[in-house]
């Protein structure tokens, strides 16, 4: 039971929306497709889905080709960013809907229901009206609508990002645990961080239109593939290694990797602070070169000592050029 994509090109015209992406998915493992915007991850998805037709390569369940089959009969599962629940069907009615079309009995489909339901956290929501519904709960009527009829494989577009940052936070954290509970395999199409590593079990880095890297989120996270994918996730300076103690030729560094505590090595002067929601960022002046750290409160020009945090860090694989 497995996906897999082989050589998928689509093009628009004189667009290339995905560019020779090959990518397995194995059973119950949930893949993010993580890139900025038009980088062709939704043209991908649709492509897996079967709304839209590839240029070239194949899209393959357990080794047979699925470019003829209809959207309809590939028993995948599908959710957008904006749910496209039934409006005149109550939560009951929509969540039904899969699974009166593969023809359940009443009594098999009530239960489902039921059991769908308190899954994505709407227990007793069977009669509500769908209009009548929070952004994020009608994101979990479609989820449960889209598990209903037990896809072999889920594909979701942008699932949160209609909703504002605190739901989306909350509810990835929901969404990864009922896709696990779900046994799920799925492929999730994302541009933010946060949620594609929250969600995964595989990360895949997309960027006009390739795949540049695919691998667990620690890995991918501290050990981006290149320059471009280190600053896609976080990195806004690149420092020889020995700056922070490693060996490595070039080591990118986020806003959290320098952080202020006199047991630091590195010393500097605080230029400028700016309060954030839940810490103090700084920018800090190190042997004539300025720095992001993470504060406690200080006083601009006071001189500061800093650790570095290892997850503020990613290491660059050497390069022959020196990357950027
Ligand atoms: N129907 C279409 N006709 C023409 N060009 C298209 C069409 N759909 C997408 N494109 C182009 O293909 C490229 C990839 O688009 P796609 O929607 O797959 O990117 P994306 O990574 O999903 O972006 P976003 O996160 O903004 O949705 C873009 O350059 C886009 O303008």
């Amino acid at each position: 039971m497995s996906l897999r994509i082989e050589h998928i090109t689509v093009r628009y015209g004189q667009t290339t929306a995905v560019d020779d992406v090959s990518l397995d998915i194995a059973d119950g493992e949930v893949v993010a497709l993580l890139g900025p915007s038009g980088c062709g991850k939704s043209t991908l998805l649709r492509t897996v889905a079967g709304l839209e037709k590839a240029d070239d390569g194949e899209v393959r369940w357990d080794g047979d080709d699925l470019t003829g089959t209809p959207v309809h009969e590939r028993g995948f599962g599908l959710v957008f960013q904006d749910g496209q629940l039934f409006p005149h069907r109550d939560v009951a009615g929509n969540v039904a809907f899969g699974l009166r079309m593969a023809k359940v009995d009443k009594e098999v489909r009530l239960k489902r229901i039921d059991e769908l339901l308190e899954l994505v956290g709407l227990d007793g929501y069977q009669h509500r009206k769908v209009t009548q519904l929070s952004g994020g709960e009608q994101q979990r009527v479609a989820l449960a609508r889209a598990l209903a009829p037990q896809p072999r494989l889920l594909l979701l577009d942008e699932p949160l990002s209609a909703l504002d940052r605190a739901l989306r936070e909350q509810l990835a954290v929901d969404l990864a645990r009922l896709l696990r509970e779900a046994g799920a395999t799925a492929l999730v199409v994302t541009h933010d961080h946060d949620e594609a590593f929250t969600l995964a079990d595989r990360v895949a880095i997309m960027r006009k239109g390739k795949i540049r890297q695919v691998g667990p989120p620690a890995e991918v996270w501290r050990e981006p593939a290149d320059v471009e994918t280190a600053k896609f996730l976080g990195c806004n300076k690149f420092v020889p290694g020995s700056f922070v103690g490693l060996a490595n030729d070039r080591v990118g560094l986020r806003a959290s990797a320098l952080r202020v505590d006199p047991a630091g090595t590195l010393e500097g002067v605080v230029l400028e602070r700016v309060h954030r929601r839940d810490h103090v960022r700084l920018l800090v002046e190190i042997d004539g070169d300025e720095y992001e750290a993470v504060g406690p409160v200080t006083e601009i020009g006071d001189r500061v000592r800093l650790v570095v945090e290892q997850d503020g860090l990613a290491v660059l694989r050497d390069e022959p050029h020196g990357g950027q």
